[in-house]
């Protein structure tokens, strides 16, 4: 461990503890914490994770994970079966709390928010942070219904979110907000002549796309992904991908993915977890491409394990 100072760029020092992780095979990541921490200073930090450490049982499924996510971005994370991009997708808006022999420690903060706090508002905490499943589940109600679901169930269609949304002041636009978000999940072209159409009758590649619009409808500032395209063919997987893209414009997006190759097209970062739970790499997607700064990355990424 060095103690290292570190000027980030919007000019405040930060006192990080620079840690060069001895790994189990005695191999040190190159990249230290307090570098991870500066490069993510490119953009307004959005997530910022300390020292998450996640147990299930006594299984230690991740291990001093501290990485910072900058917004309006896509970070993608992969790494071989089981190293836990998953837990770590779920620590970030708190449905490992939903699993019982889950031991959470660490922090995790929100726009500087500890999610973690006492008092957090889970329901609050998971509109704000959203998330989108590997197989699609819309509900079995319309297209319509599906994307109204959350504005109705949390009453912010009464609160005044449509009008904001949509960018001008008019009330109960429930219709329009239907739409703006089935059209910012590119999916709208597709269902406008059937939005009371049963959801469970339209494809899988735009049952995913409605599940993103049903995501946006109630305003997050954060959507994460977990593996969104696996169950989809090449077209669909195409349209998603895109998508996510876009969305990057507006939204902070975090994915994980077993597709390299998807990871590399469409994200900004990429975080490298491996067997163990460790987090060997993050930085600049086409860094960790095509010069990644650990043998073991490296390794991963042309095929040598995992
Ligand atoms: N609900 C759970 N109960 C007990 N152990 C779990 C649970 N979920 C995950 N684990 C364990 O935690 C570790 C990390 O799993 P996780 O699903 O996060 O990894 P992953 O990298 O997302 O894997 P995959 O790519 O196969 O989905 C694994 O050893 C897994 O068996």
């Amino acid at each position: 461990m060095t103690e290292t100072s570190v000027t980030t760029t919007d000019g405040t020092e930060s006192d990080a503890t620079a840690s060069s992780i001895e790994t189990t095979t005695g191999e040190s990541t190159e990249r230290t914490k307090a570098e991870w921490r500066e490069y993510s200073f490119y953009g307004k930090r959005v997530l910022s994770v300390e020292d998450l450490n996640v147990w299930y049982g006594d299984d230690h499924a991740l291990q001093d994970i501290s990485i910072d996510i900058p917004e309006k971005s896509v970070t993608a994370l992969i790494g071989p079966s089981g190293c836990g991009k998953s837990t770590f997708l779920r620590c970030l808006n708190r449905m490992n709390d939903r699993i019982d022999a889950a031991r959470i420690e660490g922090a995790v903060e929100f726009n500087g928010e500890d999610i973690y706090a006492d008092g957090t508002n889970l329901v609050e905490l998971r509109k704000r942070i959203g998330m989108v499943f590997q197989h699609p589940n819309p509900f079995p109600k319309s297209i319509r219904e599906n994307v109204a679901y959350g504005p109705r169930k949390h009453g912010d269609i009464e609160r005044g979110l449509v009008p904001k949304l949509l960018g001008r002041d008019e009330k109960d636009k429930e219709d329009e907000l239907v739409e703006q978000c089935l059209r910012d999940a590119a999916l709208w072209d597709e269902v406008a002549d059937r939005l009371d159409d049963n959801a469970l009758g339209i494809s899988g590649g735009q049952q995913q796309r409605l599940c993103i619009a049903r995501c946006l409808a109630v305003d997050p500032e954060v959507i994460l992904m977990d593996e969104p395209a696996s169950a989809l063919d090449p077209i669909a997987t195409a349209k998603i991908e895109d998508l996510i893209e876009d969305l990057a414009e507006e939204y902070t997006v975090v994915i994980v993915t077993h597709n390299m190759q998807q990871a590399a097209r469409i994200s900004d970062q990429t975080a490298v977890f491996l067997t163990g739970g460790e987090l060997v790499e993050y930085g600049d997607t086409d860094q960790v491409f095509e010069d990644p700064r650990s043998q073991r990355v490296e390794d991963y990424i042309t095929g040598k394990f995992g």
